[in-house]
């Protein structure tokens, strides 16, 4: 059991993560332990636990990737940017790959201080988001959710139900969030879109997060929503802003097929954390 423990404090647009480098000493953390630090961390605690880990391929290293109910995600945008950034600083480039259960992902240093991350190809097949029976992942009723209208299903690493609807402002997410998230058609549970259009190239979305509830901002997300927003005929080409709680992410679905995620990232402190004197 691990007594001291330092680590990083970042946000991705307030989507709170705590980074820790297990690439020289081993860093595995209890469920009790995260929870202490997340406790600490922020009031309202962290949304992901992020742990740097020696590559298993070509990349420069891999990306471990834990929501605060313990579970392990495939993806996280907002995440990925942060340790890009972290990384990119250490080695002084403007290019890095990171890898993840999701595969490679290269990751550029943008204009002003924003980093870019291309997130992959997007999924639609039924199988593959996953949903538990075979049908059309464009429109989906959601048993419980059929208020909401047809949620639009992509996986981008992780699977993103993403409903569009006259007005994000008032829903209450703490109840019908974990209700969506939870729901027996997704085996693999899912995260949650709530989108309201803006206008063809700008879309208002809140967020709630499997394995980690509300947040203020979530990268794969805003991906998936963007994706979403295009297949559904609702945004004027290939880009769009991403309007969150916490601020704005750049999206684009490339004619490469590929979903690039730009935005910025911030060091919030960094700490040292002495588990032996801290009692949960
Ligand atoms: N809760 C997500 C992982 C974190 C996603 C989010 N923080 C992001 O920036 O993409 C899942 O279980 O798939």
């Amino acid at each position: 059991m691990i007594n001291e423990l330092a680590f990083i404090k970042m946000h991705g647009l307030g989507n709170d993560f705590i980074v820790l480098d297990g690439r020289k000493s081993e860093v595995a953390l209890s469920q009790e332990q995260f929870h202490i630090m997340s406790d600490r961390c922020r009031g309202v605690g962290c949304n992901q636990l992020l742990t740097i880990l020696p590559p298993k391929d070509k990349g420069f290293a891999y990306v471990e990737i834990h929501n605060s109910d313990g579970s392990l995600a495939e993806a996280c945008g907002n995440g990925i940017r942060c340790v890009a950034s972290l990384l990119m600083d250490e080695d002084n480039v403007n290019k890095i790959v990171l890898e993840t259960m999701n595969g490679s992902l290269v990751c550029t240093r943008s204009s002003n201080e924003c980093v870019t991350v291309c997130m992959g190809k997007p999924n639609f097949n039924w199988s593959d988001i996953p949903i538990a029976v075979e049908t059309d992942t464009l429109k989906v009723t959601v048993l419980g959710a059929e208020s909401y209208g047809p949620a639009t299903m992509v996986n981008i690493g992780n699977p993103h139900a993403v409903f569009f609807v006259d007005d994000v402002e008032i829903l209450d997410l703490l109840s019908i969030g974990p209700l969506i998230e939870n729901n027996l058609i997704f085996p693999k549970r899912s995260n949650v879109e709530f989108v309201k259009v803006l206008s063809p190239n700008r879309l208002r979305v809140r967020f709630w997060e499997r394995g980690a509830g509300m947040t203020q901002a979530c990268g794969s997300g805003a991906c998936a929503t963007v994706v979403a927003g295009i297949l559904r005929g609702v945004i004027n080409g290939r880009s769009a802003s991403v309007v969150q709680d916490g601020g704005i992410l750049d999206i684009t679905w490339g004619s490469d097929e590929q979903v690039y995620m730009t935005g910025p990232v911030a060091i919030s402190f960094l700490g040292i954390i002495d588990f032996s004197i801290i009692k949960s």
